[in-house]
């Protein structure tokens, strides 16, 4: 069973916009509505690949009852954590020439008690749980260190730990050895305070987050692929795309693939470069599922193209 862990999940509202014009009224052409949150999208991908999946959430508000409705529409396990703040909504701006505008919200301030409670539930959840994935930013009242804890109750349970977050959360977990952490371009080049131009550069940075203490660096970098790097080396993983139809949600997708296939080395990375691919192919952050993918498209190489150019590097 894959468990999945979205502290702050949220209610995706995409509007489809004919360009973005400041300060003028825009009459959105089309609008859609997503259960979201970094591991709600895990679950709903793992879901989707007919796998069992947990997904642990607070919810508050009538944001938080819709995502519920979402969910279970989807067929998802949800163990949620009442929470009296509403679950924020997020809105992406989805313009004609394909340029995505998202603003995230911050999300309900988490009291002592949902805090404690939230913990709880994670920890009677785990029981049966292969992995633990815990996923996105943290809402307001939980400690930068917050994550760095559930790793450590995890791996005391016998459970692995796949890590989707940035900034501070993401820094003060690696001390407790995740076993395997997925940041983007971005989120990678902040966590080593250093700009990436180079597949090169992606691979010095991940080796760098190992130092730290990640047991495995599962890196995307939107179009030009993902990168794996672990005790036995470093594979680059790729795959054609032909029409990028919305990212959001690529790299949940990615991580759902990664997982489903076992959670290490290159087999793994080939899945969740399929998985990546084929959610940008879908509309909204809709997951793939076993017959949208393509392997056959994915090229995995121990001959990591390190003088590659980065199509969009991080300055
Ligand atoms: N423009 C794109 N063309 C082809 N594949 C893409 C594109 N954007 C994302 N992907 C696929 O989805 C994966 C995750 O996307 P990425 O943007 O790196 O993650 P995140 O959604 O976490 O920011 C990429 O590694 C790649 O496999
Ligand atoms: O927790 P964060 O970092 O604010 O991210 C939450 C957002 O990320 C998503 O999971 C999508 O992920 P991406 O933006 O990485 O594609 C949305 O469902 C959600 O709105």
């Amino acid at each position: 069973m894959i468990l999945t862990v979205t502290p702050n999940p949220s209610l995706d509202r995409t509007y489809e916009v004919p360009s973005l014009d400041r300060g003028e009224v825009i009459r959105a052409t089309g609008e859609r509505m997503d259960p979201g949150g970094k591991g709600v999208n895990v679950s709903r991908a793992v879901a989707a690949a007919g796998r069992r999946t947990v997904a642990v959430l607070p919810l508050g508000g009538a944001p938080g009852a819709l995502v519920a409705d979402l969910l279970d529409a989807q067929g998802i396990e949800v163990a949620p954590v009442p929470v009296t703040g509403a679950t924020r909504s997020n809105i992406a701006l989805a313009e004609a020439d394909g340029v995505l505008t998202k603003i995230n919200a911050p999300g309900p301030e988490l009291s002592a008690e949902e805090q404690e409670l939230l913990l709880e539930t994670v920890r009677a959840q785990s029981r049966d749980a292969d992995w633990i994935a815990c996923c996105g930013s943290l809402p307001r009242g939980l400690a930068p260190a917050w994550y760095a804890d559930v790793v450590a109750r995890a791996h005391a349970g016998g459970a692995r730990i796949a890590l989707d977050t940035s900034g501070r959360a993401l820094l003060e977990a690696l001390r407790e050895r995740p076993d395997v952490v997925k940041p983007n371009a971005e989120e990678l080049a902040e966590a080593v305070g250093r700009p990436l131009a180079t597949v090169g550069d992606a691979v010095k940075a991940a080796e760098e987050l190992r130092e730290m203490g990640a047991r495995a660096v599962l890196a995307s970098l939107g179009a030009d692929g993902q990168l794996l790097v672990d005790g036995a080396g470093a594979w680059f993983g790729s795959a054609r795309v032909d029409v990028v139809r919305s990212n959001v949600g690529a790299g949940d997708s990615s991580l759902a693939g990664f997982l489903i296939a076992g959670g290490s080395g290159p087999e793994a990375l080939a899945s969740a470069v399929a998985h990546g691919a084929a959610a940008v192919q879908l509309p909204g952050s809709v997951m793939p599922t076993p017959g949208d993918l393509d392997l056959a498209a994915v090229t995995v190489t121990a001959d990591v193209p390190v003088d590659r150019e980065l199509s969009e590097p991080v300055s």
